[in-house]
C-alpha cells in the first residue's frame, strides 16, 4: 500500500520550477516531448501490425521487443510531461527503470541475432542465385530437349527394326503388310493401278541342302540385290517368308509389272550366286504377278498372287504367271 501511494505521490517539486516557468524553456519541452511520446506509441502499433500480417518474417519476436522498448520510451517522456507540473518522480523513475531492463534486454537479443540476421541471404543474393536457378532451368529444358530427340530417333531406329529383315534388310512380314495397306489407299484414292509381284526362288532347299546354311543366306541377299537393282526406288520389296518375296509397284499396271518380272526372272537365272566365295550357284526363281482391283481386300489380292505364284510353280517352276483377267483389260 505503501509502495502504491509512493509511486502516485507527486507531492515533489514539479520540474517547471527548475526550467522557472519560462514560457520558452517550457515550450520546447512540453512540443519536444509531447512529438515524441505520439511518435512513441504509433511506432509500436506499427510494428505489432507488421508482426501480425507478416508471420513469416525471420526472428519476429524482436520487433515485438523493439515495440516494448519504444512503447516504455514513449511512457518515460509522457512522465517528463506530467513532471513538468507535477512531481511523480517515482513513477517516472520506474518508467524509466522498466524503459531501461527493456532496453538491455532488447540490446543483448540484437548482439545475439545480429549474426544470424547477417546470414539472412539479400535480396542480391536471392537475385543472383535466381540467375543460376533460371540458367540450370534452361540447361534441363535443353538437355531434356535433347533426350526427347534421341528418345524420338532411338523409337524411330526400332520401328524400322522391328519392320526389317535382319538378314536381307529389306521389309520383313509385318512392314510389307503395313505398306502394302498404304499403298492400297493410295490407289484407291488416286486411282492408280498397284501391281504385286511375289517372287520365290526354286529348289532352295537344294542350296542349303548341298552347300549349308550359310550360304543359302548368302543366295537370299544376292537374290535381293538383284530385285532390288531391277526395280525402281519408289517400289517396295519385302521378305514375305523364307524364301518367298514381295515386291509392290506402285503406278504400275500389270502389262508393266510383267515385263518386270520377266526382267528379275532372266537376271536371277543368269547371275552366278555365291562368287565372291569362289563357288558358281545357279537358281531360278517362279513369280507370280496381279493388280490391285478395285474393291478387292487386301487378303484376296495376297491369296491372288499366292494362287499365280503356285500356279508357275506347278508350271514348271523358272516362270512369269500373270492374272491374265487383269492383263485382257490392259493389253
Ligand atoms: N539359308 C536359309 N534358308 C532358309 C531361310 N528361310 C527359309 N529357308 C529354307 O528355304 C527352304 C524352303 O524350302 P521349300 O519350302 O521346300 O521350297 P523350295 O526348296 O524352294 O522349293 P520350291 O519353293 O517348291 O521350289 C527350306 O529349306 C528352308 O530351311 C533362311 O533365312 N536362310
Amino acid at each position: 500500500m505503501d509502495i502504491i501511494s509512493a509511486l502516485f505521490d507527486g507531492s515533489f517539486m514539479p520540474h517547471g520550477h527548475c526550467l522557472k516557468w519560462q514560457a520558452d524553456l517550457l515550450f520546447l519541452h512540453v512540443v519536444g516531448d509531447t512529438l515524441t511520446v505520439i511518435a512513441y506509441f504509433l511506432i509500436p502499433i506499427a510494428l505489432i501490425q507488421l508482426v501480425r500480417k507478416r508471420d513469416d518474417l525471420a526472428f519476429n519476436w524482436i520487433f515485438v521487443m523493439f515495440a516494448a522498448f519504444i512503447f516504455l520510451c514513449g511512457v518515460t517522456h509522457l512522465m517528463a510531461l506530467i513532471n513538468i507540473w507535477h512531481g511523480y518522480y517515482f513513477l517516472s523513475g520506474l518508467s524509466k527503470l522498466a524503459t531501461g531492463i527493456v532496453s538491455i534486454m532488447t540490446t543483448v537479443m540484437i548482439v545475439y541475432l545480429l549474426p544470424k540476421v547477417i546470414a539472412i541471404p539479400s535480396n542480391k543474393d536471392f537475385k543472383v542465385k535466381n540467375e543460376q536457378l533460371l540458367l540450370v532451368q534452361k540447361e534441363l529444358l535443353a538437355a531434356n530437349q535433347l533426350l526427347e530427340q534421341r528418345v524420338e530417333a532411338r523409337t524411330k531406329e526400332l520401328e524400322k527394326l522391328a519392320r526389317t529383315d535382319a538378314l536381307t534388310g529389306v521389309l520383313n512380314r509385318g512392314g510389307l503388310i503395313n505398306n502394302l495397306t498404304d499403298e492400297i489407299d493410295r490407289s484407291v484414292r488416286y486411282k492408280h493401278p498397284l501391281s504385286l509381284l511375289m517372287i520365290d526362288l526354286d529348289h532352295f532347299k537344294h542350296v542349303n541342302d548341298q552347300f549349308g546354311h550359310q550360304r543359302g543366306d548368302t543366295v537370299l541377299i544376292e537374290a535381293v540385290n538383284i530385285v532390288s537393282k531391277a526395280s525402281r526406288h519408289s517400289d517396295t520389296l519385302g521378305r514375305y517368308g523364307g524364301e518367298e518375296f514381295l515386291l509392290l509397284l506402285p503406278e504400275t499396271n500389270v502389262t508393266e509389272a510383267k515385263i518386270l518380272a520377266e526382267r528379275i526372272r532372266q537376271d536371277i537365272e543368269q547371275h552366278p550366286f555365291c562368287q565372291d566365295e569362289g563357288l558358281n550357284i545357279s537358281l531360278t526363281c517362279s513369280i507370280g504377278v496381279t493388280e490391285y482391283e478395285a474393291g478387292q481386300t487386301q487378303s484376296k489380292l495376297l491369296q491372288t498372287v499366292d494362287r499365280l505364284l503356285y500356279s508357275a510353280k506347278n508350271s514348271g517352276r523358272n516362270r512369269v504367271t500373270v492374272n491374265d483377267d487383269i492383263a485382257a483389260k490392259n493389253p
